[in-house]
């Protein structure tokens, strides 16, 4: 299984952490494509940064890595337009989506996202603690992948 996990990188870190643990989660349904989000040196200035490949080489890669996705999930509450480009791309890949928004961040929730919600491909689910998380990832993926083999035996420390 190929998760191809966004967050904000260029529209805020505040939630860099947060990805960190949702990415340690997501491991333990699949291979996540885009770990570099939640890496701590990458700045709001992006990858470019710290490695000088430039935008032309990230998007690339990036549409690249999502075309192979089998899975999406983001982490919406930091508004972000690189994911909403991503998320846009996914729509239209028919892509089976999964947003997470913390409802306690005091921010509202995109309509272009939360409208895209359809109950089936893209789904949007809001949590109030991040400790929420785990469970509505396992609940997820045992609903919309019950084939997947759970690698609940390597143990995500989060
Ligand atoms: O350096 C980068 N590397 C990268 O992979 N991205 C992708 C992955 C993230 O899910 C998303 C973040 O977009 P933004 O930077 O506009 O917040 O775009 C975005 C950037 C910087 O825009």
């Amino acid at each position: 299984m190929r998760i191809y996990f966004c967050g904000s990188i260029r529209g805020g870190r505040a939630d860099r952490a947060r990805y960190e643990r949702v990415i340690l989660l997501l491991r333990r349904y699949g291979n996540v494509l885009t770990e570099h989000v939640a890496a701590p040196e990458v700045t709001e200035h992006g990858e470019d940064a710290a490695f000088i490949r430039g935008d032309k080489f990230i998007h690339d890669r990036d549409l690249a890595w999502l075309n192979q996705a089998d899975v999406v999930v983001a982490e919406v509450t930091q508004p972000s337009l690189g994911v909403g480009y991503e998320l846009g791309h996914a729509v239209a890949m028919k892509k089976t989506v999964l947003c997470l928004f913390c409802s306690t961040s005091g921010r509202v929730l995109s309509a272009m996202v939360r409208g895209a919600e359809n109950g089936d491909h893209f789904l949007v689910r809001d949590y109030q603690e991040e400790e929420e998380i785990e469970k509505i990832l396992e609940e997820y993926f045992t609903s919309h992948f019950p084939t997947v083999l759970h690698h609940s035996q390597v143990s995500a420390s989060v």
